[in-house]
């Protein structure tokens, strides 16, 4: 049984009413979500205040609470802690819950705009290969060993996030890597974690609808550095122009990683095919079936964690030529009437227009590019004129189509991507907001050698529509409309 003293251990208290040697069978910041004896964690949010359940909490059996404001009726036999900041309270509550699993194996952190799943999972892999049992906590799911479960969040909710990482410490697991969302770091979910170690990928164009402007999406992201101790390292893409901001209050210690600047960890591209790339790396050469100027950067930045982890560079790069890219990061397969169809997870304009400038490397140039892309709802609507700007720019045919429209109209998030497309280039697109019908379409307009891009959803095995997630599948949709077709 653990009592509540000693899970606020460490954490700054303003003010405690009632006793703290009270049993907590688990914590909840969900009222919905209270059982007997649980303690309830009141955090404001974005939709709603969780300060306004504090007594739904208590009716179904909470038996303390943590909240910024106390109420104004307090309840007897219930026990209330005052803090500043509930939403970091709650990471360091939930850490000392399950025993502080982060100092128990070594957790790197992962932040970027893009390439945060990728370069976690690769991680993952090579670590697992190199016989070093891992944990990963990602967009598309969270592993345990090779336990696999799904993932609600790029970055778990401080509660789930702990509980997992005791599951990977019980398990025996020695590394973790996670992905850090902005808005997980922003809203602290990662609160009262220890780093062994932090990468920064490269930051673009997202979330202006949460951050409101670029500089604080910046400052979210440089919060991941800015707490890391002088034992941790601090690894950052070296050719990003931000790269060196999100390094500048750190005390890590901090190294790069490049494909054109000088740096502690360098890789350069020799040889680009569709089915793979030559790269130098660190002075090795070294084959990997990934494809894409920015997947070098990846590889880099997995090479960099793994040598500063203390893994041999030499068996790390014989590991790194026998990983599989991710699902749903360029994923591609050729069809029996010759289409090549790519399924890649590109949401952002910086990641669209690089998946598709990859094509433009790889294609012989006699080929039809065919993107089919949509923007999701309820989402920064700023990146709609700008992705469909590039999808029109660097495609020969482009197919405007849903992604998860959420709550909004679809026709309406399409008519705000048409706003993008410059004048003598709107002849080169039509509008399908059913997204099956959009890649029907696209297959339809296939011949043998043409490139199909499907852009936007990569592994999402779902479709968010008015809040109901109907199952869909962009991999499955091509397939099937391509050999309903025989091209
Ligand atoms: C905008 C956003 O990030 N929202 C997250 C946030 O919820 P919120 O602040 O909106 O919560 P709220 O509804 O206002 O409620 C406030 C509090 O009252 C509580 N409450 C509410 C109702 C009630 O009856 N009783 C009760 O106690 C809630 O549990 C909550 O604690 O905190 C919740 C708990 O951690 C998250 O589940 C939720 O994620 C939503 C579902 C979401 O879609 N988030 C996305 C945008 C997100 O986080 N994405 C990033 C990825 C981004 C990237 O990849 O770049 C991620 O890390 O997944
Ligand atoms: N290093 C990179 N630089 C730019 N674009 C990238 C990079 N790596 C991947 N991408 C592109 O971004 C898409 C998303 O990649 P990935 O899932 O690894 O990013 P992420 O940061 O985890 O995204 P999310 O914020 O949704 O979790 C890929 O499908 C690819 O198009
Ligand atoms: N992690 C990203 C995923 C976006 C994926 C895209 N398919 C969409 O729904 O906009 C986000 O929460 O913004
Ligand atoms: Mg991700």
């Amino acid at each position: 049984m653990k009592l509540l003293k000693d899970i606020l251990y460490t954490a700054p208290i303003l003010d405690a009413i009632g006793s703290t040697n009270v049993a907590v069978e688990n914590i909840a910041f969900d009222s919905r979500k209270v059982v007997k004896e649980s303690l309830f964690v009141a955090v404001p949010g974005t939709v709603v205040d969780g300060h306004d359940y504090i007594a739904q909490a208590i009716s179904q059996g909470a038996r303390s609470i943590v909240c910024e404001k106390l109420p104004e009726e307090l309840n007897d036999g219930t026990t209330y802690i005052q803090v500043k900041d509930a939403h970091a309270t709650l990471g360091i509550l939930a850490s000392n819950f399950y025993g502080n699993p982060s100092s128990k194996l070594k957790l790197v952190g992962i932040t970027g705009t893009n390439g945060k799943t990728t370069v976690a999972t690769l991680c993952h892999r090579l670590f697992m290969a190199l016989g070093q049992k891992a944990g990963l906590l990602s967009t598309v799911n969270v592993m345990i060993g090779r336990e696999i479960h799904p993932a609600t969040h790029t970055t778990p909710d401080p509660v789930s996030l702990n509980s997992y990482l005791k599951k990977m410490v019980d398990a025996g697991c020695k590394y973790c890597f996670m992905e850090a969302s902005s808005h997980g770091i922003e809203q602290r979910r990662i609160a009262g974690l220890k780093f062994i170690g932090a990468a920064f990928t490269n930051i673009s164009h997202d979330h202006l609808d949460y951050h409101k402007t670029f500089d604080d999406y910046i400052l979210a992201k440089k919060a991941l550095f800015d707490a890391l101790s002088p034992e941790a390292f601090a690894l950052m893409n070296q050719d990003d122009k931000h790269g060196r901001t999100m390094l500048l209050h750190s005390k890590a210690k901090k190294y790069g990683f490049a494909l054109k600047t000088d740096t502690d960890f360098k890789a350069r591209i020799i040889e680009h095919q569709l089915d793979g790339m030559l790269l130098q790396l660190d002075g090795q050469e070294v084959w990997t079936k990934l494809i894409g100027t920015f997947n070098a950067l990846n590889i880099a930045a997995v090479y960099g964690i793994a040598v500063l982890l203390g893994e041999d560079k030499l068996q790390v790069i014989t590991a790194i030529s026998a990983l599989q890219s991710v699902e749903g990061r360029f994923q591609h397969f050729q069809s029996e009437g010759g289409v090549t169809a790519i399924v890649d997870y590109a949401h952002t304009p910086d990641a669209l227009k690089n998946v598709l400038e990859t094509i433009g490397k790889i294609r012989t140039g006699a080929e039809t590019v065919i993107t089919v892309v949509g923007c999701g709802g309820n989402r920064d609507k700023t990146k709609r004129p700008e992705m469909a700007n590039i999808a029109t720019q660097l495609s020969d045919q482009v197919i405007f189509t849903s992604d998860n429209p959420r709550n909004e109209d679809p026709e309406v998030i399409i008519q705000e991507m048409e706003a993008g497309v410059e004048m003598q280039l709107k002849r080169k697109y039509l509008s399908i907001s059913n997204r099956k019908e959009a890649i029907r379409t696209a297959a339809r307009l296939a011949n043998k050698n043409d490139i199909i891009l499907i852009a936007g959803k990569g592994h999402e095995k779902y479709q968010e529509i008015k809040g109901e997630k109907l199952p869909f599948d962009d991999m499955a949709v091509v397939r099937e409309s391509l050999t309903q077709n025989q091209n």
